[in-house]
């Protein structure tokens, strides 16, 4: 089946689809009673479908023209109930078809997101958010518009062209004839056709992951732009991504408009044919008027199907531009391997780091970042991890939170190897407080407990104190219960930097990292914090990152990176 939906499809890698449909699979399987189920429904909606127009010819023939009132009635009654009845099926099938449908949509969201949870900073700093957002949401609905409802359509088109078929012929199978001829006529045209509309259809996708991107980055920035006045440009942009994106979709609109116009012209003319030669049969006492009705309406549902079993070969195309779309960020391999079986980190750990002959560069960038180098990062210290800036401060906090393995070396903590953790375990044990806060829309509370969602309101309290926060919680509102809004924008950058550290003080880390984190502090409140930190956290290792050297200055011990290497300046004995 998947090799058969693949080989439908133009224009794309047939293996690389087959295992994108195999993909796709796992997610419609877990429903296949729901779609039994639908199925079965879909089977009797057709079959009321078909009923109807036949009861329709034997009220006419059987009733009206052979002037029995008895008949009359019994088919008046049976039409009504028919007529109830598809409405009650059509009824209990859009409540059963919304809900398999939204069960797959978010299933298929929510695997996706649980991927993109393990992709390294690497990753999102090479992709548009936009483009990112377009294939969670567009192209996913895509697609499970094709797995739910193409195939269902398909379904009953399959029922409505077999059982129209059949009764076209059972009318006449002369006039059956002219069905044979319009069928061949217009799955040639659709073929045709479809080429153009999958070309269209990856443009216009590509074109609305334009205008997302374009948004998703230009409304964070609106302060930036506006304090450079470059607000005209922004439209002007918007407007050419919006023009060039309105030519496409009407490029697109008249395709597809020419692809379902000419069936649609072609089934007019079987009709009026079908008509001219019935219409004398009836006039010359051969053919009956209810059959020349029920065949003319049987003709209209013959060839609805087949418009309806090639509009989804455009759907197909459509949704295998989306699931390649969508198999692109599946795709997207994480930075790091996790282990099979993660090796578990005592509860009591020392907070001692090891580089042991560690080498690491970014992709694409031929300096190394580091080389073949080896450190310690003795317990229980405050470390000052200095060199100029762009030498890769950073990335060693990277490497040491796992967001990348080394290429050579290894690096531990405790004497364990950081590629035997799972990398959840480790970073719930080392809080990183960084130049970027993250806060999200809610209450301070609740971004403070972020790291720590079980921790109670008297923790709350103390950590608030320890990173000088109380004077800013007496001030709101609602004091802790105030809500921060979109980013936290209306607190100042230190107080961002000090609701990071309320919410590392609440981690309860063996290592913490301050990165940069008080540069947005005056001098006089950095040393206030810098005192509060190293009083939590007397006994935990502490690394400290900073440009000021007043921050560092009290440090235990210093390791400086240059030219690949990380060197201990005033190297202690070995702990332990
Ligand atoms: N994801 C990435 N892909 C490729 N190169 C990167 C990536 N992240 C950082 N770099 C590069 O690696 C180098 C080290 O960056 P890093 O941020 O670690 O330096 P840093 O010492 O922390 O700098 P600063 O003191 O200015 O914060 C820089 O040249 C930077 O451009």
């Amino acid at each position: 089946m998947f090799r058969w939906l693949s080989a439908a499809i133009d224009g794309q890698d047939r293996g690389r689809l087959e295992d994108a449909f195999r993909w796709l699979y796992t997610f419609v399987k877990p429903q296949s009673k729901a779609i039994i189920g639908l199925m079965l429904l879909s089977v009797f909606g057709s079959a009321m479908v078909l009923l109807q127009p036949w009861l329709t010819k034997m009220l006419i023939d059987d009733g009206l023209l052979a002037k029995d009132y008895g008949m009359l009635v019994t088919m008046a009654i049976a039409m009504i109930l028919v007529g109830i009845a598809s409405t009650a099926l059509s009824g209990i099938n859009r409540y059963l078809h919304t809900r398999l449908s939204g069960k797959i949509l978010f299933s298929l969201r929510e695997h996706l997101y649980e991927h993109l949870q393990t992709l390294s900073p690497q990753f999102y700093g090479g992709r548009r958010i936009g483009d990112i957002l377009s294939r969670l949401d567009g192209d996913v609905s895509q697609i499970q518009r094709f797995a739910v409802d193409s195939m269902f359509s398909a379904l009953s088109s399959v029922l409505g062209l077999v059982g129209a078929l059949v009764l076209l012929v059972t009318l006449s199978w002369q006039l059956s004839l002219l069905v044979l001829v319009l069928i061949p006529l217009e799955v040639l045209w659709l073929r045709w056709m479809r080429r153009k509309v999958e070309r269209q259809t990856r443009v216009i996708r590509e074109r609305s992951a334009d205008l997302s991107s374009f948004l998703v980055e230009t409304l964070p920035a609106m302060k930036f732009i506006q304090s450079v006045s470059q607000e005209k440009r922004e439209s002007r942009k918007l407007n050419k991504l919006s023009d060039s994106y309105l030519t496409d979709l009407l490029k697109l609109q008249v395709t597809e408009f020419f692809t379902q116009a000419i069936p649609g012209t072609l089934t007019s003319l079987t009709r009026a044919t079908a008509f001219l030669i019935g219409g004398y049969w009836v006039i010359e006492g051969q053919w009956q008027l209810g059959s020349l009705i029920a065949f003319s309406t049987y003709l209209g549902m013959a060839t609805g199907p087949v418009q309806s079993l090639l509009g989804l070969y455009v759907a197909i195309q459509r949704m295998s531009v989306s699931l390649d779309r969508v198999m692109d960020l599946r795709r997207a391999a994480p930075d790091i391997e996790m282990p099979e079986v993660p090796v578990v980190l005592p509860q009591e750990l020392k907070g001692e780091i090891r580089f042991e002959r560690v080498s690491f560069s970014y992709e694409q960038r031929e300096d190394p970042i580091l080389s073949q180098t080896s450190v310690q990062f003795p317990p229980g210290m405050s470390i000052a991890l200095t060199g100029p800036s762009g030498v890769g401060k950073s990335t060693v906090i990277d490497l040491l939170m796992r967001y990348y393995d080394p290429d050579h070396g290894r690096i531990t903590i405790d004497d364990i190897d950081l590629k035997t953790l799972a990398p959840m375990a480790l970073r719930k044990r080392v809080a990183l407080v960084s130049q970027d806060i993250t806060l999200f829309r809610g209450s301070l509370a609740e971004n403070i407990r972020y790291a720590a969602p079980d921790a109670t309101d008297d923790q709350i309290n103390d950590a608030v104190k320890q990173a000088q926060l109380t004077e800013l919680v007496e001030s709101l509102p609602l004091g802790l219960d105030t809500p921060l809004g979109e980013r936290g924008s209306q607190l100042s950058g230190g107080q961002k930097q000090r609701v990071a550290i309320a919410r590392a003080i609440l981690q309860k880390p063996v290592i913490l990292i301050l990165d940069e984190a008080t540069s947005a502090v005056d001098e006089a409140t950095e040393a206030e914090v810098i005192a509060n930190v190293n009083r939590v956290f007397a006994d935990r290792t502490r690394i400290l990152i900073s440009h000021r050297a007043s921050t560092l200055a009290n440090a235990d011990v210093r390791i400086a990176l240059t030219d690949g290497q990380l060197i201990s300046e005033n190297p202690l004995p070995e702990a332990g």
